[in-house]
């Protein structure tokens, strides 16, 4: 049988072999290749019949959840790809098989040091939810709370790491074969990609950016985050409070709560500017799996956020930058964000603010045809980078991360509530918060936040201010110094100045002398020689000796 095996396969082998070694030098490899590989192109003239986002939708499905994870990540890249493809990436769907309750458990016994009965009074071995990082299944503590356990897969590492260096593979292939390929910034891509998901292995991270965010919204009504329990999570385990709510997509379910829609709506955009101006961290996975409603109050509905694996911060700059481009946007003031883009660093110093104004004018201002409260500020944001990265602006992740988010919340208030003016809603929010960066109260914060600096280095202070001055003398000593030598100098200048026609005639006597002298006769002085070394004496006395 395994001869057999052998022999067809050194059939097939020299078959290929007689074939390259007839086609390739008459030239017929590419009928060879159509020949030989006939089922596949039979197979691609179906695919091709399919568009190009559906095809590569379809390739990352079949190559699994790791990929699946970078396409759903990559269709929020809208300034890289184009609306086709981004849009069929959005639907990418995790179809991850469940992993079994006792290998679960047995993940949460190693990293919790504890015999599950130990650790709940309850724990549900048939997961609640399944996703290509983590599982989740439900428990019951021994002091009665009802709790998510979230678990990561078994061996994810291993098969991340093997999936990550096969994209930076493809990613070279593809930075390497166009101008068009490199414009894609593959490699770029697949690095805030590896970034990104190996942050989301790490549930003591995610454990600790929940606590963040629940501790921002302690005293808010907007947003609820479930609580976690610290004594009980860990990198692969975290558990958490279990939350119940109405899935934001669900509209039917919100519908027959009662829910006020315009208002939930309203209240997703004041969340999402409040955790990126107020807080400076928000939720950048707003996807609506992750986002339930508390309707308790449908006059007032609260959301509940969780999924905190993936947050994005802005600095205070990058904030104020992004705040007055939204603001001269709408003004439809080109040169201040042209200006301001310059100014922020996002685009180099040197960029052709003209030529730059008039690139944004002419992308942004066909968004004004449409009445204002159907302009989409993530369609602003995404028109504006494109722009700018014709002008070498480089990857902002922070922006990228901002701008798929406000994507994401308008996207959702729009389908809870379809006439959402988000600019009506957003406008004063940022007027409000850039009089406040320039008022009163902002520096008072800022006082109070330098203040325990300035009080660490007050016992310095004597000591600053005497090295201070004694540098202050001695500079006081060295400028007189300087002023002298300055003094000094010009005096020699001036005398020089006043030299100069003696000096001239110095020149001019020693040139004569020189000319009217015969050297061969000197021993046989004549009057005339005399007459020449009396003219080269004198013009030695001029130029030389006279000071
Ligand atoms: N605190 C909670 N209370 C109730 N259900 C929860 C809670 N946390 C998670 N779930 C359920 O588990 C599902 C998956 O949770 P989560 O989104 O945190 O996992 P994930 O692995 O990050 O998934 P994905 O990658 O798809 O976002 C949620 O959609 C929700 O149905």
């Amino acid at each position: 049988m395994l001869t057999s095996v052998f022999r067809l396969l050194r059939i097939v082998f020299t078959v290929v072999r007689f074939r390259l070694d007839v086609f390739i030098p008459f030239g017929l490899l590419p009928w060879y290749v159509r020949y030989t590989l006939g089922a596949v192109c039979a197979i691609g003239r179906k695919r091709a019949q399919q568009n190009r986002g559906e095809r590569l939708r379809l390739a990352l499905e079949s190559l699994g959840p790791i990929f699946v994870k970078f396409g759903q990540i990559l269709s929020t890249r809208r300034d890289l790809l184009d609306d086709d493809i981004a849009d069929e990436l959005a639907k990418l769907q995790d179809k991850v098989p469940a992993f079994p309750g006792h290998v679960a458990q047995a993940i949460i016994e190693r990293d919790l040091k504890a015999p599950v009965s130990e650790l709940f009074a309850k724990f549900s071995a048939t997961p609640l939810a399944s996703a290509s990082i983590a599982q989740v299944h439900t428990a019951t503590l021994h002091s009665g709370e009802e709790v998510v356990v979230k678990v990561i897969r078994p061996d994810i590492e291993k098969t991340i790491s093997k999936d990550i260096r096969l994209l930076y593979t493809l990613a070279h292939l593809v930075a390497n074969m166009s101008a068009d390929g490199r414009r894609l910034r593959p490699v770029e891509v697949v690095t805030d990609y590896e970034y990104t998901i190996l942050d989301e292995l790490d549930l003591a991270k995610e454990a600790g950016n929940t606590g963040l965010l629940q501790r921002n919204f302690t005293h808010s009504d907007l947003l609820y985050v479930p609580q976690v329990y610290w004594d009980f999570s860990h990198r692969n385990v975290m558990v958490m409070e279990r939350i119940s709510g109405i899935p934001v997509a669900d509209i039917a379910a919100l519908n027959k709560a009662n829910v006020d829609m315009k208002c939930l709506a309203e209240r997703g955009v004041e969340i999402f500017f409040t955790q990126v101006f107020s807080h400076s961290f928000f939720h950048a996975d707003m996807h609506p799996g992750n986002i339930f409603v508390d309707v308790s109050n449908p006059k007032k509905p609260k959301y509940i956020a969780i999924d905190c694996a993936i947050m994005g911060s802005l600095d205070d700059a990058d904030k104020s930058y992004l705040a007055r481009n939204l603001l001269a946007f709408f003004q439809r003031d080109y040169r201040l964000v042209a200006e301001l883009h310059v100014e922020s660093g996002w685009v180099p110093k040197g960029t052709p603010v003209h030529a730059f104004e008039s690139a944004i004018r002419s992308v942004c201002e066909p968004m004004f045809a449409k009445p204002l409260k159907d302009i989409s500020f993530g369609q602003v944001l995404i028109g504006l980078f494109q722009t700018a990265r014709r002008f070498n602006m480089e990857v902002q992740p922070q922006l990228v991360l901002l701008e798929k988010t406000l994507l994401n919340i308008e996207g959702l208030g729009r389908q809870l509530y379809p006439d959402l003016d988000l600019w009506v809603t957003a406008k004063p929010f940022l007027e409000k918060w850039m009089s406040e960066q320039m008022g009163p109260k902002r520096v008072m914060e800022e006082v109070r936040k330098q203040a325990p600096q300035w009080a660490g280095q007050l016992p310095q202070i004597p000591n600053l201010i005497y090295t201070a001055l004694s540098q202050l003398s001695h500079q006081e000593e060295r400028m007189q110094a300087q002023t002298q030598a300055i003094e000094q100098l010009s005096k020699e200048l001036q005398k020089g100045r006043k030299n100069i026609p003696f000096r001239l005639l110095g020149i001019l006597s020693l040139a004569s002398a020189w000319m009217v002298t015969d050297p061969e006769s000197l021993e046989h002085l004549q009057t005339a020689d005399i007459a020449s070394l009396g003219l080269f004496l004198v013009g030695l006395y001029l130029l030389v000796l006279k000071p």
